[in-house]
């Protein structure tokens, strides 16, 4: 399978081939309708307040971070430290790996979910029959830093931004543990994130002649913990809120959180992950910079024995070991939360 970019790239394409075309599964326009931000303000979080404010900042901090969780499963993160020319410097090396010849992509191409290094098109072309308007890159980063030799710069600026968001995606995660009533370093210890799965995502969506036919990526959930993203300035990013799908406007220089799967499964429930879907345009090419944070690959994560009590919140979720999760999430189609609803104990 070739990537899109250079297919998007070459000529001038008019329409989209037809295996692109996207119908939503319901067909129901209702379910699709797009509420403009205005209406409903994506919650932001002061992380300088969370890391060095007073007690009472954090506090209140922590409070702001629990209803984000709660209400919404999504946030915008501002003055986290993390310089804005290591962030521009982070896309343009993802731009120049997506430049690259599609013969030296390639080496990279066709490989296992598990493999450490593995780009390719749309979501899993093997199980797909309507592509998605995307190509990725997928590299594994920590415990151990894996990275593409070319372009050359790549492996040294990714080891850097790498370690600096999985800081930030460490604190977050401790405010929400405190905020969910638990010991600050409770998911720290209990899922290991000092040797935590993290994992680089690049996705490029190239300019698309016919947008509203087909998808970025369609509606679904992150498996992990905490996604922390980035994009080139240029929006797509749709989170689900109420039922309806809301444009996220980023902030300049802000990460744009998502709560995942396993946030859900940990929280027993009181945390959802978040669904979103990215959209395409006509107007100008969209990279985004995806990190996720999990826990370490062997731990079997179970709600959290705080949040059970058999009476009132019986255990939603079944235990489930993180790589065997993210086998199967990852070598299935991308659809909603359809690989959560697997683990799921039907009370
Ligand atoms: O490109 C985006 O904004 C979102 C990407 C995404 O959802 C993903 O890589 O899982
Ligand atoms: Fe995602």
């Amino acid at each position: 399978m070739g990537f899109l970019k250079e297919f998007a790239e070459s000529g001038n394409l008019t329409t989209i081939p037809s295996n692109y075309i996207f119908c939503t599964s319901t067909g129901d326009d209702d379910d699709d309708q797009v509420v403009a931000e205005a209406e409903e303000v994506i919650p932001t979080i002061d992380f300088s307040l969370l890391k060095s404010g007073t007690p009472e900042q954090r506090s209140s901090t922590i409070r702001d971070l629990g209803k984000a969780c709660q209400e919404w499963g999504f946030f915008m993160v501002v003055n986290h430290g993390v310089p804005e020319t290591l962030r521009e410097e982070m896309l343009r090396g993802c731009q120049s790996f997506f430049d690259l010849t599609e013969e030296e992509k390639q080496e990279y191409a066709g490989k296992h979910v598990l493999d450490p290094i593995r780009c390719g098109t749309s979501f899993n072309t093997s199980v797909e029959k309507v592509l998605f308007w995307r190509d990725f890159l997928k590299v594994f980063v920590h415990p151990q830093f894996h990275s593409p030799d070319k372009p050359p710069e790549f492996r040294e600026i990714s080891l850097e931004y790498c370690k600096r968001t999985r800081e930030v995606a460490r604190e977050l995660l401790r405010g929400i543990s405190q905020s969910l009533g638990l010991e600050e370093w409770y998911m720290d210890t209990t899922l290991q994130l000092e040797s935590g799965f993290q994992i680089l995502i690049a996705n490029i969506y190239p300019r698309c002649p016919q947008p509203q036919l087909t998808m970025g990526l369609p509606c679904h959930s992150d498996h992990g913990l905490l996604t922390l993203l980035i994009q080139n300035h240029v929006d797509g990013l749709q989170v689900q809120h109420k039922g309806k799908w809301v444009h996220v406007n980023a902030l300049p220089n802000s990460f744009l959180v998502n709560t995942g799967d396993h946030i859900e499964i940990v929280s027993n429930g009181k945390y959802k992950s978040v669904l979103h879907r990215v959209v395409v345009n006509n107007n100008a090419t969209r990279i985004s910079l995806a990190l996720a944070h999990g826990p370490f690959l062997e731990t079997v994560v179970t709600p959290a024995a705080h949040l059970v009590d058999c009476e009132n919140h019986p255990p939603a979720y079944r235990g489930i070991k993180y790589k065997e999760y993210i086998q199967l999430q990852q070598s299935n189609q991308l659809d909603g939360k359809s690989c959560l609803d697997r683990v799921r104990v039907l009370n």
